[in-house]
């Protein structure tokens, strides 16, 4: 303090105090902001001490009386800057802050003894704790001793005396255990006795009673409770186990607790299996550790990961053995409910019917559609340009509504039957009627038989002048055909769809059909139906013109068409306009399935996108598998067998197109072009550009990518480049057909010819040693050439083919011998052979096939 007022005071006497700058910032002794009051402080203490006033009292005696009563105050109050009242108050602080400080000093004075004496107390607690702990000791020493010296004396082996000593060094480990876990919970207690806070949690090791102690040796310290390594080595030398040793055995306990509870609780589940799962998976539906199945199937052989996949069988033995009940799902379960069970009677409602127009080419079935569609009452109001969706609906004068299906020719038909999609309600069979009956009119009855939807007879290009609708009727009862002009049940309507005429009793006719037929649905139900057309178009991604047959689609649903699935982002019309929802029969282009569906296949709305996507994972997977036509099993194992067992070979490509048509076309196409030992299989075709998905399909078939009408996109090239795959751009499907064709031919085994060339007799056969037999011969035709194929005949029977070891003229070996000349000729690992038999000589020469 001296020091800070000597600094303050500078050499040329002594400056006024100011409140600013370091000079009264003394904070040793009055810290936490105080510092001002110390410069006060000295100045007060001059003015109050005895000395000063003495002091200051010789000086100022000369005034005034009243000059003397005010001077100090007023000289300190005027040295420091400050007025009279300022310097008291700051006086009279600094005192209050004094007295304080004592307060708190004597306070902690204070507690510090109790802090002691508490200390002192714990300390003589845990003494006389750790005597009772010894004595206890002993005792049981004692005990074990007599025990067993008891179990000796029944035993009658006095002579074994030594072991009644050993008996208790045996015991001694587990007693010491014993011991520690006694002691650890008596210090526990008395812990608690005192006030102590001992955790129960996990074994209680005695490293939690050294706080007491600590508290007792480091009574100065604020922070002496906390354990430090100097604690615990001067702390209670009985109670030497260190955290570490603690920690281990809590964690020992906890184990220990874990296994025994998780046996005693075990619970049986019933575990699912599907037909592969992996061990995380099955291990997660056990709800045990991963690590244990792998552990587990590492004991029976097995090395597997956690990723690994096991397949039913294997996954069904691990779960009996970990003692669960199995219940074992098909793969396709996934599939159950999917499209969901007919609705009840009174629940459906009318709907329109929907009719597909079939004939013969060039009868009119385009025009005919056409001519429809433009009957369409509504189709002016909405305006907007039409467009092939593959479906339309009509809605009729009488506000009835008709649904096209706008993909003529029976091929669609028949497609969209093959897929199990029954769409069409009524079959509206075109014959031009001048043309009559032709080839393709009769399949188209015969699919529509099939199919069992009702005919009703178009007979078009009535405009005609050389049209004979008579003729027609009469040629069609030979097909079974009986119009109601003949008696028969099937409506024949006269049209022209060029004139437009006869439509309305078209239109009549199918709505009286679809009366007879009673077509109704449900409505009100999630929707569903069939894929009318898909493909994946530019900016549109994949479109897809379903036909809804049952229940209501509405935008934003969840819909799972074939393999794809999707949320639904708009419904479209053949108009372009957008709707909100179709009901039965109600055709539309949807927009959000993640790929082009297949014509035919058939499309449902599901609850959630989980179940969307597990159900056209299996799909995909399906497909798949039946695309590279292995039922499963993909090691090396099962592949190498499966390519021994056949015997054809196939070349796999991945067709990519423009439309789902074209696509189709081409694998139908390749598929004939194979024989019996040779043929191409299209393992994917699809419409939409190439991606990487194609390339790396294409990569694990070992198939090049035929890319029709279509280009790769840039992350699709780069990893064909990189993986190796072959894309093929096609417009011209016979040159894709022509390329195919030439490599299926390039596989061909190519044919062996085998052409004489001549004839030998053997004359003498000599038996030359080192050597063997060798035949004295005649060549009575052709040449006998080295090299070449020979076979023994004897009474013109084959019996030894194979090739010649030597032949020679007189000692030399020459490589052919000609008509009507000696030789010598010996086979090559054959000796049975014969004066009088004959050498038949001939060559093999390769001839490439072709298909
Ligand atoms: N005179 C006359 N010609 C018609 C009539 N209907 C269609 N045509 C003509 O017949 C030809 C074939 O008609 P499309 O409608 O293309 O026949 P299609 O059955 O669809 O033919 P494909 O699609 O090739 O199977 C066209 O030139 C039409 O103009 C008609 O009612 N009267």
């Amino acid at each position: 303090m001296s020091d800070a007022d000597e600094r303050n005071s500078g050499p040329g006497g002594r400056r006024p105090l100011t409140l600013r700058g370091g000079s009264g910032t003394v904070q040793q002794s009055f810290s936490r902001g105080r510092s001002k009051s110390v410069v006060v402080e000295k100045k007060r203490k001059r003015a109050v001490s005895p000395k000063d006033a003495a002091a200051q009292g010789a000086k100022t005696t000369v005034p005034t009386a009243k000059q003397a009563k005010e001077s100090p105050l007023a000289a300190k109050a005027r040295e420091l800057g400050l007025s009279e009242e300022e310097l008291i108050s700051r006086q009279r602080a600094i005192q209050r802050a004094r007295a304080e400080a004592a307060e708190r000093a004597a306070e902690r004075q204070k507690a510090e003894e109790a802090r002691s004496e508490r200390a002192e107390a714990d300390k003589r607690k845990l003494e006389e704790l750790k005597k009772r702990e010894a004595e206890e000791e002993i005792r049981k020493e004692r005990e074990a001793a007599e025990a067993a010296a008891a179990a000796e004396a029944a035993a009658a082996q006095a002579a074994m005396a030594e072991d009644g000593d050993a008996a208790p060094a045996r015991k001694d480990p587990a007693k010491a255990k014993d011991k520690d876990r006694d002691r650890s919970d008596d210090a526990e207690s008395a812990l608690e006795e005192m006030g102590g806070r001992v955790k129960r949690k996990g074994a209680a090791g005695p490293g939690r009673g050294t706080p007491a102690v600590a508290r007792q040796k480091g009574s100065d310290r604020r922070r002496s409770g906390k354990l430090t390594i100097q604690n615990v080595l001067e702390g209670d030398e009985g109670r030497q186990r260190s955290l570490a040793s603690v920690r281990r055995a809590r964690e020992r306990e906890k184990q220990r607790r874990q296994q025994g509870g998780g046996e005693r609780e075990k619970i049986t589940r019933e575990v699912v299996l599907p037909e592969a799962i992996t061990v995380q998976d099955l291990a997660a539906r056990m709800a045990e550790r991963a690590a244990d199945v792998v552990k587990y199937l590492m004991k029976q052989g097995q090395m597997v990961r956690v990723n690994d996949v096991l397949d039913q069988d294997t996954a069904e033995l691990i779960v009996s053995d970990f003692g669960h009940v199995v219940k074992r799902v098909s793969e396709s379960d996934v599939e159950t409910g999917f499209i969901a069970e007919d609705d009840p009677e009174d629940t459906k409602k009318p709907r329109p019917p929907v009719v597909t127009v079939m004939g013969h080419v060039d009868h009119g079935k385009t025009s005919l559609l056409d001519a429809l569609r433009a009957t369409d009452v509504v189709a002016g109001e909405a305006g907007g340009i039409t467009q092939h969706i593959g479906a339309y609906q009509v809605n009729l004068k009488s506000g009835e509504k008709i649904t096209f299906l706008d993909t003529p020719g029976h091929a669609a038909f028949s497609a969209m039957r093959a897929r199990g999609a029954q769409a069409t309600d009524i079959v509206i069979l075109v014959v031009a009627a001048d043309d009559g009956v032709m080839p393709q009119t009769v399949e188209a009855i015969k699919h529509a038989k099939a199919s069992g939807a009702p005919i009703i007879v178009a007979v078009n290009k009535m405009d005609k002048p050389d049209a004979n609708p008579n003729k027609v009727l009469q040629d069609l009862l030979q097909h079974e055909i009986v119009v109601e002009q003949m008696s028969g049940d099937v409506q024949a309507i006269e049209v022209s769809a060029l004139k437009k005429t006869g439509l309305d009793n078209l239109t009549e006719a199918i709505t009286l059909q679809a009366e007879l037929l009673e077509l109704k649905a449900n409505p009100d139900r999630p929707g569903d139906g069939v894929v009318v057309e898909s493909q994946v178009e530019q900016g549109r991604g994949s479109v897809a013109t379903v036909l809804v047959k049952r229940g209501t689609l509405k935008r934003g649903d969840i819909v799972v068409a074939g393999a794809q699935w999707g949320r639904v982002r708009a419904l479209i019309d053949e108009r372009g306009q957008q709707l909100k929802e179709i009901g039965p029969s109600q055709p539309a282009e949807i927009l959000g399935l993640d790929g082009a569906p297949e014509p035919g296949e058939l499309f449902a709305v599901v609850e959630n996108e989980a179940r969307a996507r597990e159900i056209a994972d299996y799909r995909q997977r399906q497909k798949r598998q039946a695309a590279t036509g292995s039922g499963g099993g993909a090691s090396l194992e099962q592949m190498m067998a499966r390519l021994q067992q056949s015997e054809q070979q196939e070349i796999h490509v991945v067709i990519k197109a423009d439309v789902q048509g074209s696509a189709e076309a081409i694998a139908q196409s390749l598929e004939k072009l194979g024989n019996e030992e040779v043929h191409a299989r299209a393992i994917h075709a699809a419409p939409g550009g190439v991606n990487e998905s194609d390339v790396m399909l294409a990569k694990a078939s070992k198939a090049p990518v035929i890319a029709f009408n279509v280009r790769a996109n840039k992350q699709a090239r780069e990893l064909a480049e990189a993986e190796g795959v072959e894309i093929r751009y096609y417009s011209i499907i016979y040159n894709v057909l022509d390329d195919i064709k030439a490599a299926l031919e390039g596989m061909l085994s190519p044919e062996q010819r085998e052409t004489f060339i001549g004839y030998a007799e053997i004359l003498e056969v000599f038996n030359i040693t080192k050597v063997g037999k060798v035949a004295g011969c005649r060549v009575t035709e052709g040449v006998v050439k080295r090299g070449s194929g020979v076979r023994l005949l004897r009474d013109d029977t084959v019996i030894h083919e194979g090739k010649l070891k030597t032949l020679k003229r007189f000692k030399d070996e020459v490589p052919e011998v000609r008509a009507g000349t000696e030789c010598g000729m010996a086979f090559e690992s054959y000796e049975d052979i014969q004066k009088g038999d004959l050498i038949e000589c001939f060559e093999i020469t390769e001839v490439e096939r072709k298909l």
